[in-house]
Protein backbone atom coordinates (compact mmCIF):
# COMPACT_ATOMS: atom_id res chain seq x y z
CA UNK A 1 0.00 0.00 0.00
CA UNK A 2 1.40 3.70 -0.69
CA UNK A 3 0.84 5.69 2.16
CA UNK A 4 -0.02 9.37 0.85
CA UNK A 5 -0.61 11.92 2.88
CA UNK A 6 -1.04 16.06 2.54
CA UNK A 7 -1.48 19.16 5.13
CA UNK A 8 -4.13 21.69 4.90
CA UNK A 9 -3.26 24.92 5.31
CA UNK A 10 -2.80 26.59 8.96
CA UNK A 11 -5.00 29.34 10.18
CA UNK A 12 -2.70 31.12 12.55
CA UNK A 13 -3.94 34.29 14.72
CA UNK A 14 -1.83 36.40 15.94
CA UNK A 15 -3.05 38.95 19.00
CA UNK A 16 -1.06 41.07 21.33
CA UNK A 17 -1.75 44.55 22.96
CA UNK A 18 -1.86 47.53 20.60
CA UNK A 19 1.53 48.20 19.38
CA UNK A 20 3.53 45.35 20.67
CA UNK A 21 4.16 44.75 17.04
CA UNK A 22 2.19 42.39 15.60
CA UNK A 23 2.26 44.48 12.12
CA UNK A 24 6.15 44.55 12.23
CA UNK A 25 6.51 41.20 13.24
CA UNK A 26 3.69 39.67 10.77
CA UNK A 27 5.59 41.50 7.82
CA UNK A 28 8.70 40.80 8.63
CA UNK A 29 7.67 36.72 8.80
CA UNK A 30 6.17 37.62 5.23
CA UNK A 31 9.48 38.54 3.97
CA UNK A 32 10.35 35.32 5.26
CA UNK A 33 7.59 33.05 4.46
CA UNK A 34 6.48 34.23 0.83
CA UNK A 35 4.06 31.70 1.05
CA UNK A 36 2.30 32.66 4.00
CA UNK A 37 -1.43 34.90 2.77
CA UNK A 38 -2.48 37.47 5.12
CA UNK A 39 -5.79 38.56 6.11
CA UNK A 40 -6.73 42.10 5.39
CA UNK A 41 -9.13 43.29 8.03
CA UNK A 42 -12.20 45.52 7.68
CA UNK A 43 -12.48 48.17 9.96
CA UNK A 44 -14.52 51.72 10.46
CA UNK A 45 -11.51 53.43 12.30
CA UNK A 46 -9.43 56.69 10.09
CA UNK A 47 -6.64 55.20 8.40
CA UNK A 48 -3.23 56.26 9.37
CA UNK A 49 -0.61 57.91 7.52
CA UNK A 50 0.69 55.96 4.87
CA UNK A 51 -2.38 53.20 5.43
CA UNK A 52 -4.02 51.96 1.64
CA UNK A 53 -7.37 50.50 1.26
CA UNK A 54 -7.47 46.99 0.66
CA UNK A 55 -3.31 46.72 1.81
CA UNK A 56 -3.67 47.43 5.40
CA UNK A 57 -7.25 47.52 6.22
CA UNK A 58 -10.67 47.92 4.00
CA UNK A 59 -11.70 51.15 5.31
CA UNK A 60 -15.99 51.19 5.59
CA UNK A 61 -18.01 53.14 7.09
CA UNK A 62 -20.40 51.90 10.44
CA UNK A 63 -23.36 51.50 7.82
CA UNK A 64 -21.01 49.61 5.88
CA UNK A 65 -19.58 47.23 8.32
CA UNK A 66 -23.00 46.74 9.83
CA UNK A 67 -24.20 45.29 6.40
CA UNK A 68 -20.98 42.77 6.24
CA UNK A 69 -22.40 41.69 9.66
CA UNK A 70 -25.81 41.19 9.11
CA UNK A 71 -24.55 39.36 5.08
CA UNK A 72 -21.99 37.33 7.57
CA UNK A 73 -19.49 38.34 5.27
CA UNK A 74 -17.08 38.37 8.52
CA UNK A 75 -15.62 35.45 10.63
CA UNK A 76 -15.29 37.07 13.23
CA UNK A 77 -16.14 40.95 14.70
CA UNK A 78 -15.38 42.83 17.52
CA UNK A 79 -15.54 46.40 18.68
CA UNK A 80 -12.06 47.76 19.85
CA UNK A 81 -12.08 51.41 21.29
CA UNK A 82 -14.70 52.61 19.65
CA UNK A 83 -14.20 51.11 16.06
CA UNK A 84 -15.27 47.70 14.29
CA UNK A 85 -13.02 45.23 13.31
CA UNK A 86 -13.63 41.98 11.82
CA UNK A 87 -12.15 39.56 9.44
CA UNK A 88 -13.60 38.84 6.23
CA UNK A 89 -14.83 35.33 5.54
CA UNK A 90 -14.04 34.69 1.95
CA UNK A 91 -10.54 35.32 1.42
CA UNK A 92 -9.60 33.06 4.59
CA UNK A 93 -11.79 30.13 3.88
CA UNK A 94 -10.50 30.18 -0.30
CA UNK A 95 -6.77 30.16 1.38
CA UNK A 96 -7.42 27.33 3.31
CA UNK A 97 -8.83 25.09 0.76
CA UNK A 98 -6.04 25.83 -1.40
CA UNK A 99 -3.73 24.30 1.53
CA UNK A 100 -1.72 27.72 2.04
CA UNK A 101 -0.67 28.84 5.48
CA UNK A 102 -2.65 32.33 6.55
CA UNK A 103 -2.18 34.85 9.41
CA UNK A 104 -4.68 37.04 11.26
CA UNK A 105 -3.80 40.03 12.94
CA UNK A 106 -6.95 40.66 15.26
CA UNK A 107 -7.86 41.45 19.24
CA UNK A 108 -8.46 38.74 21.89
CA UNK A 109 -12.31 39.34 21.61
CA UNK A 110 -11.96 38.00 17.60
CA UNK A 111 -9.62 35.54 18.50
CA UNK A 112 -12.42 33.63 20.43
CA UNK A 113 -14.89 33.55 17.76
CA UNK A 114 -11.88 32.32 15.32
CA UNK A 115 -11.18 29.50 18.22
CA UNK A 116 -14.56 28.74 18.58
CA UNK A 117 -15.27 28.43 13.99
CA UNK A 118 -11.44 26.82 14.19
CA UNK A 119 -10.48 24.99 16.72
CA UNK A 120 -7.40 23.44 15.17
CA UNK A 121 -5.94 27.09 14.38
CA UNK A 122 -2.62 27.98 15.94
CA UNK A 123 -3.15 31.23 18.17
CA UNK A 124 -0.13 33.16 19.59
CA UNK A 125 -0.28 35.94 22.08
CA UNK A 126 2.75 38.52 21.70
CA UNK A 127 3.65 40.40 24.46
CA UNK A 128 6.49 43.62 24.41
CA UNK A 129 9.24 43.70 26.89
CA UNK A 130 7.47 45.48 29.39
CA UNK A 131 4.83 47.91 29.65
CA UNK A 132 6.87 50.46 29.95
CA UNK A 133 8.55 49.34 25.85
CA UNK A 134 4.39 49.21 25.13
CA UNK A 135 3.45 52.67 25.53
CA UNK A 136 7.39 53.88 24.58
CA UNK A 137 6.57 52.29 21.33
CA UNK A 138 2.77 53.83 20.93
CA UNK A 139 4.35 57.17 21.00
CA UNK A 140 7.20 56.69 19.17
CA UNK A 141 4.55 55.26 16.02
CA UNK A 142 3.00 58.47 16.35
CA UNK A 143 -0.47 57.42 15.42
CA UNK A 144 -2.54 58.01 18.81
CA UNK A 145 -3.99 61.22 20.61
CA UNK A 146 -3.08 61.41 24.50
CA UNK A 147 -6.49 59.51 24.80
CA UNK A 148 -6.44 56.82 22.61
CA UNK A 149 -3.34 56.25 23.81
CA UNK A 150 -4.46 55.68 27.21
CA UNK A 151 -7.20 53.64 25.72
CA UNK A 152 -5.23 51.13 24.29
CA UNK A 153 -2.90 50.80 27.02
CA UNK A 154 -5.98 50.50 29.38
CA UNK A 155 -7.63 47.87 26.36
CA UNK A 156 -3.78 46.03 26.99
CA UNK A 157 -4.52 44.74 30.72
CA UNK A 158 -7.78 43.52 29.80
CA UNK A 159 -5.89 41.70 26.97
CA UNK A 160 -3.79 40.37 29.07
CA UNK A 161 -5.76 38.61 31.14
CA UNK A 162 -6.59 36.13 28.10
CA UNK A 163 -3.58 35.13 27.73
CA UNK A 164 -3.97 31.90 29.02
CA UNK A 165 -6.47 31.20 26.46
CA UNK A 166 -3.50 31.24 23.51
CA UNK A 167 -1.43 27.93 22.68
CA UNK A 168 1.51 29.86 22.75
CA UNK A 169 3.49 33.42 24.19
CA UNK A 170 6.18 35.06 21.89
CA UNK A 171 8.19 37.68 23.25
CA UNK A 172 8.79 40.81 21.03
CA UNK A 173 12.28 42.20 22.16
CA UNK A 174 13.78 42.25 18.94
CA UNK A 175 11.67 41.94 15.72
CA UNK A 176 14.00 39.47 14.01
CA UNK A 177 13.91 37.03 17.23
CA UNK A 178 10.41 36.96 17.50
CA UNK A 179 10.09 36.22 13.45
CA UNK A 180 12.60 33.16 14.87
CA UNK A 181 10.05 32.17 17.28
CA UNK A 182 6.98 32.32 15.18
CA UNK A 183 8.67 30.42 12.74
CA UNK A 184 10.06 27.63 15.22
CA UNK A 185 6.33 27.40 16.23
CA UNK A 186 4.54 27.49 12.63
CA UNK A 187 7.62 24.59 11.55
CA UNK A 188 6.55 22.20 15.05
CA UNK A 189 2.74 22.75 14.05
CA UNK A 190 2.99 21.85 10.66
CA UNK A 191 4.92 18.48 11.44
CA UNK A 192 2.38 17.28 14.36
CA UNK A 193 0.54 13.83 13.14
CA UNK A 194 -2.72 14.76 14.12
CA UNK A 195 -2.27 17.55 11.02
CA UNK A 196 -1.66 14.97 8.66
CA UNK A 197 -4.78 13.62 6.52
CA UNK A 198 -3.94 10.46 4.43
CA UNK A 199 -4.71 11.14 0.55
CA UNK A 200 -7.54 8.89 -1.20
N1 LIG B 1 10.89 44.53 18.59
C1 LIG B 1 10.67 45.85 18.49
N2 LIG B 1 11.51 46.71 19.05
C2 LIG B 1 11.30 48.05 18.97
N3 LIG B 1 10.26 48.62 18.32
C3 LIG B 1 9.38 47.78 17.75
C4 LIG B 1 9.53 46.37 17.79
N4 LIG B 1 8.50 45.80 17.11
C5 LIG B 1 7.73 46.83 16.66
N5 LIG B 1 8.26 48.01 17.03
C6 LIG B 1 7.72 49.36 16.76
O1 LIG B 1 6.57 49.53 17.59
C7 LIG B 1 5.57 50.29 16.92
C8 LIG B 1 4.26 49.50 16.93
O2 LIG B 1 4.42 48.39 16.05
P1 LIG B 1 3.19 47.83 15.21
O3 LIG B 1 2.47 48.94 14.54
O4 LIG B 1 3.72 46.72 14.39
O5 LIG B 1 2.31 47.26 16.42
P2 LIG B 1 0.90 46.52 16.40
O6 LIG B 1 0.93 45.53 17.50
O7 LIG B 1 0.60 46.01 15.05
O8 LIG B 1 -0.06 47.71 16.76
P3 LIG B 1 -1.65 47.88 16.57
O9 LIG B 1 -2.30 46.70 17.19
O10 LIG B 1 -1.95 49.15 17.29
O11 LIG B 1 -1.91 47.99 15.10
C9 LIG B 1 6.11 50.60 15.53
O12 LIG B 1 6.60 51.91 15.52
C10 LIG B 1 7.21 49.56 15.33
O13 LIG B 1 8.23 50.03 14.49
N1 LIG C 1 -11.18 41.30 16.16
C1 LIG C 1 -10.40 41.89 15.24
N2 LIG C 1 -9.39 42.69 15.62
C2 LIG C 1 -8.64 43.24 14.67
C3 LIG C 1 -8.86 43.00 13.31
N3 LIG C 1 -7.95 43.71 12.60
C4 LIG C 1 -7.17 44.34 13.48
N4 LIG C 1 -7.58 44.05 14.73
C5 LIG C 1 -7.00 44.51 16.00
O1 LIG C 1 -7.52 45.75 16.37
C6 LIG C 1 -6.60 46.40 17.23
C7 LIG C 1 -6.39 47.82 16.80
O2 LIG C 1 -5.81 47.87 15.52
P1 LIG C 1 -5.24 49.25 14.92
O3 LIG C 1 -4.81 48.93 13.53
O4 LIG C 1 -6.33 50.26 15.00
O5 LIG C 1 -4.07 49.62 15.80
C8 LIG C 1 -5.31 45.59 17.17
O6 LIG C 1 -5.24 44.76 18.33
C9 LIG C 1 -5.51 44.76 15.94
O7 LIG C 1 -4.80 43.54 15.98
C10 LIG C 1 -9.93 42.15 12.96
O8 LIG C 1 -10.21 41.85 11.78
N5 LIG C 1 -10.66 41.62 13.95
Amino acid sequence: MKAEYHQSGLLIVVSGPSGVGKGTVCTALRKRLPNLAYSVSATTRQPRAGERDGVNYFFKTRAEFEQMIQNDELIEWAEYVGNYYGTPRKYVEDTLASGKDIVLEIEVQGAYQVKEAFPDGVFIFLVPPSMDDLRTRILHRGSETTSSLENRLGAAKDEYQHIHRYDYVVINDEVQKACDRVEAVLLAEHCRADRLVMSE
